[in-house]
C-alpha cells in the first residue's frame, strides 16, 4: 500500500478541499435535526412563534448550505481519485516499460492490461468515492453518538446497542471478501488473457477450425469466473442483512422505548424527532459498512498487484554515454541460460567496425539468444561483451540501444500509417530520409501502390500486409536509425531470392558505415560477409569466411550441398 499512498499524498491539496466540504456538510447535517427539535418544542408546542421566522430561515440556509459543501466533497474527491488514477496509470505503464525482458518473458499480455485498467479502476473507486465516504461516516458515526449522549444517555445507549455486533461482522465480512477479490482479481487476469490471445489469434483459430475449443475454453474460465463472483456474493448475502437487521433493530427500538419515554415524559416530543434524525447519522454508516468494506477490499486487493509491479525491478539505465561509435564488437568466453540448461557456452569472436558477421545454425541453437545479449536484453550471462573496447554493462542503457539498430524475426507493425511506422526508427527523419530507407529496403514500390502511399494505415500487426511485405518495412525502420551497428534476426526470411538479393546488395556494400550482424538460413544471404559463425547448441562450432567454411568441408558446407544440390557445377566451382 505503501507506494499508492504516495499518491494519496500528492492529492493534499485537493484532499484538503474536498475535507473542508466534508466538515461544513456534517456540521449542517448535525444542526438541523435540532432545528426539527425548536420548531417542535418551542414554536408547535410552546407556541413561541417569535422563534419560526429565524428558524424556518436557518433550515433554509443550512440545507442550500449542505448542498454547497455536498458539491464541493462530492466533486473534490472525483477530482482526487480521477488525479490519483491517471497518475498511477501513467507511473505504472512507465515502470511497465523499464521492466526487463525476463519480465515480459514470464507476464501475460492480458494480465498487464487488467492491472492497468481494472485495478486502477478499483483504486479510483477507493480513492473517488470509498475512502471519503468512510471518513464522513465516521464523522456522523462519533458525532452523532456525541450529541445522543448529550439528548439523552439512556436512549443513546439502547441505539449503540447493536455497534459492536456490526463492528465484529464488518471485520469478518471485510477478511472473507478480501480474499475473494484477490481470487477474482487474478482469474480476471486470466479471462482477459485468454481473450486477447483468441482476438489475435483468431485467424489461427479459423484456419484449424477450433471455435468450438476456444468457446469452450472461455466458457470454463467465465464459469470460474461465475463461480467466484457468486462466492462473493454468497459471503455478501452472510452478512449484510444481519448487518442491516441490526441496524434497524436498533431503530425500531429507539422509536419504541423513546415514545415511552415521552408517553412518561422523561423526554420532549421534540427531543425524541431529533434524537430519531441523529439516530439516522449512526445507523446509515452501520447499514453501509459493508458495501464500503466490499469498495475498500476489492481497492486493497488491487493496490497489492500493483504494488507487485512496481516492485519488479527496473533495467539499469545508468552509465557511460557513448559519442563516435565505431562498432567493434567482442564477445569473450560469454555463456548464458534463461533457466537451468545454458544455451550459449563460451561464445568468442570480435568482429571490427563495418564488417559484417554472419551467424547460421539449426533452430534453436541459440542465435536470436546471443543478439539478444548485445542490446543487453539480458544481463545475467558469464563472460563479456565490448563495444569499441567497452564493456556494454558499464554503457548508459540509452545510449547502448540507440547505437544498435535492432531488425527482429517478429515483424512487429503498429495500427498506424506506413510512414508513422517507418519513422518509429527515427523521429526526425525527413520524407526524403524514409523514402530513400524505403528504396534500400525493396518497400518503395509496393508501398507507391498502396492506396494512400506512405499514408496509408497498417492494420494491427501489419494486417493487410503480406509476409514479404511487413518484414521490408520493418528493414526500412531499421535502417532508418542509421545505427553504428544494425542486426538483422532472420529479417529476411519472408522474401524472395531475388529481392533479398538486391537488399542484402545494398546492406553489404562497403559505403555503408555499419557494423552488420546477419542471422540467415540462406547462403545467398550469408556469404559476403567478413566472417561466418555455425552455432550448435550453444557453442560456435565453425567459422570462416565462405571459401573457408566451404574447404571445410563441414556443416555449413553440408547446407551448401543441399542449398546448391541443383546446380551441380556451381558447388563443384565454389570447392575447387
Ligand atoms: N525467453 C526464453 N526463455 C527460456 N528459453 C528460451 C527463451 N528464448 C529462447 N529460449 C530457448 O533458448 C534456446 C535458443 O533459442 P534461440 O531463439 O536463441 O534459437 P535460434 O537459434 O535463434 O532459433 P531460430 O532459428 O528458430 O530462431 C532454445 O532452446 C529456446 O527454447
Amino acid at each position: 500500500m505503501k507506494s499508492i499512498l504516495k499518491y494519496v499524498f500528492n492529492q493534499k491539496k485537493f484532499i484538503l478541499i474536498a475535507a473542508i466540504g466534508m466538515i461544513g456538510g456534517v456540521a449542517a447535517e448535525l444542526i438541523l435535526p435540532y432545528l426539527n427539535k425548536v420548531v417542535i418544542d418551542n414554536i408547535i408546542i410552546n407556541k413561541q412563534t417569535n422563534l419560526l421566522f429565524i428558524t424556518l430561515l436557518s433550515i433554509f440556509f443550512i440545507t442550500i448550505f449542505r448542498a454547497l459543501m455536498g458539491y464541493v466533497q462530492e466533486f473534490t474527491f472525483d477530482y482526487v481519485g480521477s488525479r490519483i488514477s491517471k497518475s498511477l496509470k501513467y507511473d505504472v505503464f512507465k515502470h511497465i516499460q523499464k521492466l526487463s525482458f525476463k519480465y515480459f518473458d514470464k507476464t501475460n499480455t492480458g494480465e498487464l492490461m487488467s492491472r492497468i485498467s481494472e485495478d486502477i479502476d478499483n483504486i479510483w473507486m477507493a480513492f473517488g468515492f470509498g475512502i471519503g465516504l468512510a471518513i464522513e461516516f465516521s464523522l456522523y458515526f462519533i458525532l452523532g453518538s456525541i450529541v445522543l449522549f448529550y439528548l439523552n444517555w439512556k436512549l443513546a445507549l439502547i441505539s449503540l446497542i447493536s455497534a459492536p455486533f456490526i463492528a465484529y461482522l464488518a471485520t469478518k465480512l471485510e477478511n472473507e471478501i478480501g480474499k475473494a477479490f484477490d481470487k477474482i482479481s487474478d482469474q480476471t487476469a486470466v479471462i482477459n488473457t485468454t481473450a486477447q490471445e483468441n482476438i489475435s489469434g483468431v485467424r489461427l483459430v479459423k484456419a484449424f477450425a477450433r471455435e468450438k475449443h476456444e468457446i469452450l475454453k472461455f466458457l470454463k474460465l467465465n464459469d470460474e469466473n461465475y463461480n467466484l463472483n457468486i462466492m462473493k456474493s454468497r459471503i455478501w448475502g452472510k452478512y449484510f442483512p444481519t448487518i442491516e437487521f441490526l441496524g434497524n433493530a436498533a431503530l425500531i427500538l429507539v422509536v419504541t422505548i423513546g415514545g415511552m419515554f415521552v408517553i412518561n415524559e422523561n423526554i420532549s416530543l421534540g427531543t425524541l424527532v431529533a434524537f430519531n434524525g441523529y439516530m439516522w447519522m449512526i445507523v446509515w454508516p452501520m447499514r453501509l459498512i459493508g458495501w464500503l468494506s466490499n469498495i475498500l477490499s476489492q481497492a486493497n486487493a488491487s493496490a497489492k498487484k500493483i504494488e507487485k509491479i512496481f516492485n519488479e525491478k527496473e533495467e539499469n539505465y545508468d552509465g557511460i554515454n557513448l559519442e563516435n561509435v565505431k562498432g567493434t564488437l567482442e564477445f569473450k568466453n560469454v555463456s548464458f541460460k534463461y533457466e537451468n540448461e545454458y544455451v550459449l557456452k563460451n561464445i568468442n569472436f570480435k568482429i571490427e567496425a563495418e564488417k559484417t558477421l554472419a551467424i547460421m545454425g539449426p533452430t534453436g541453437s541459440g542465435k536470436s539468444t546471443l543478439i539478444s545479449l548485445i542490446s543487453r536484453f539480458y544481463e545475467d550471462y558469464e563472460g563479456e561483451i565490448l563495444l569499441d573496447g567497452i564493456n556494454i554493462k558499464d554503457i548508459s542503457l540509452k545510449s547502448l540501444r540507440k547505437n544498435i539498430s535492432y531488425i527482429f524475426q517478429d515483424t512487429f507493425l503498429f495500427s498506424e500509417s506506413v510512414k508513422e511506422n517507418i519513422k518509429y526508427g527515427n523521429e526526425n527523419a525527413t520524407d526524403e530520409d524514409i523514402i530513400n530507407a524505403c528504396i534500400e529496403a525493396q518497400a518503395h514500390d509496393f508501398i507507391i501502390n498502396l492506396p494512400e502511399k506512405y499514408d496509408t494505415v497498417v492494420g494491427e500487426r501489419g494486417l493487410g500486409l503480406s509476409g514479404g511485405q511487413k518484414q521490408r518495412l520493418t528493414i526500412a525502420r531499421g535502417l532508418l536509425k542509421h545505427a553504428p551497428i544494425i542486426i538483422f534476426d532472420d529479417a529476411t526470411s519472408a522474401l524472395d531470392m531475388d529481392t533479398e538479393y538486391e537488399l542484402l546488395k545494398s546492406i553489404y556494400s562497403k559505403e555503408k558505415q555499419n557494423t552488420k550482424i546477419i542471422i540467415a538460413h540462406r547462403i545467398s544471404a550469408v556469404k559476403n560477409a567478413d566472417e561466418i559463425i555455425f552455432l550448435e547448441n550453444g557453442e560456435i562450432v565453425e567459422r570462416g569466411n565462405h571459401e573457408e567454411l566451404l574447404e571445410k568441408r563441414g556443416k555449413y558446407y553440408d547446407i551448401f550441398k543441399e542449398q546448391f544440390k541443383d546446380f551441380e557445377d556451381l558447388v563443384r566451382d565454389e570447392v575447387i
